[in-house]
């Protein structure tokens, strides 16, 4: 368990990181959402001990970071900065850590197994791609078995098989009963992976909840409909809230696609189609983030 208290860091004047207090459970994949600049690595960098905190603490199972005594096999991370010697090859890059953290050498094999790089394993990393780059941050995060993962921004450069690679891979993690702690600027891969969302702002905590909750806390989300009969459906659908794409289209929040289908159906009223928006997620966390990422853009 991961656990922020009044987490706070001040570079000079600026307070980057203000009174972060949550909780990042076991057992499932906790996104750690902000626009750019927001304070994630910081924050990510604090809980790792590369940070020291201007007040406040944050601890990984009821301790700093840096007071555990084989840190590597309790909390895994993968920053955005990576240092590989580009010399090495990634059996020698994991092997060497394997060796200085007294972790077996077999874990070595499995966890370049499990990243898909036994076949590159002998390659030099100078050569590697950015996703294969990735993929051996990410071995090097599960080398010592930990049962703390930390992820700063782990899709960034990957191809879509890589980014599908590593949603299943934090699940999975998350359902072996591990702590999974993973940070993106991307809401639509955190819905598809999280579970649960911490979403900040300037530095300051925006929201501390599910990907369902903050869908309904933000209005529900909405089904496009398309029918020739517009006009009637939207008598045959009290209680959802109707606006009009175009004379054909109608946008309606309130009410899941199943129901509008069944109530479609029910007086004949013929849908050319039937689509829930996904898009509705993303605006929830553009209206949570709004003000953070204009006063972003003033400042700069
Ligand atoms: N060492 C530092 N000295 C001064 N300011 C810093 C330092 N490190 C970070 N900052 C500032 O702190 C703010 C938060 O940066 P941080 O990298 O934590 O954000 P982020 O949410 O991870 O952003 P991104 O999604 O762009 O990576 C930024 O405005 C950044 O310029």
């Amino acid at each position: 368990m991961i656990r922020a208290e009044n987490l706070t860091k001040r570079y000079g004047d600026t307070t980057v990181v203000q009174d972060l207090g949550f909780t990042v459970r076991p057992g499932s994949v906790t996104g750690f959402l902000g626009p750019n600049g927001a304070g994630k690595s910081t924050t990510l960098r604090m809980i790792l001990g590369l940070d020291a905190p201007t007040r406040g603490r944050a601890t990984v199972d009821g301790r700093p970071y840096a007071a555990h005594r084989a840190p590597l096999t309790h909390v895994g991370a993968l920053l955005e900065a990576r240092s590989v010697h580009p010399g090495r090859s990634a059996h020698h890059h994991l092997m060497a850590l394997a060796h200085t953290h007294g972790i077996p050498r077999a874990r070595v094999e499995r966890v370049l197994a499990l990243a898909g790089l036994t076949h590159v394993a002998h390659k030099r990393v100078k050569g590697f791609s950015l996703g294969m780059g990735q993929r051996l941050g990410i071995a090097a995060a599960l080398l010592g078995d930990p049962a703390t993962v930390v992820l700063d921004e782990p899709v960034n450069g990957l191809d879509p098989e890589g980014v599908l690679w590593i949603r299943t891979l934090l699940r999975n993690l998350a359902a072996e009963g591990r702590t999974v702690l993973v940070s993106s600027h991307l809401m639509s891969e955190m819905a598809l992976t999280a579970d649960h969302l911490i979403v900040i702002g300037r530095g300051r905590l925006l929201a501390d909840t599910t990907v369902d909750e903050l869908v309904r806390a933000s209005g529900g989300a909405s089904v496009r409909v398309v029918t020739p009969e517009a006009d009637r459906l939207r008598t045959l659908l009290p209680g959802a809230r109707i606006t009009a794409e175009a004379p054909d289209t109608l946008l309606v929040t309130g009410l899941e696609a199943p129901e509008i289908g069944r109530a479609a159906a029910a007086h004949a009223v013929p849908l050319h189609e039937l689509t829930p928006q996904a898009a509705s997620l993303e605006q929830a966390f553009m209206d949570l983030t709004r003000d953070a990422v204009e006063y972003q853009g003033a400042s700069a």
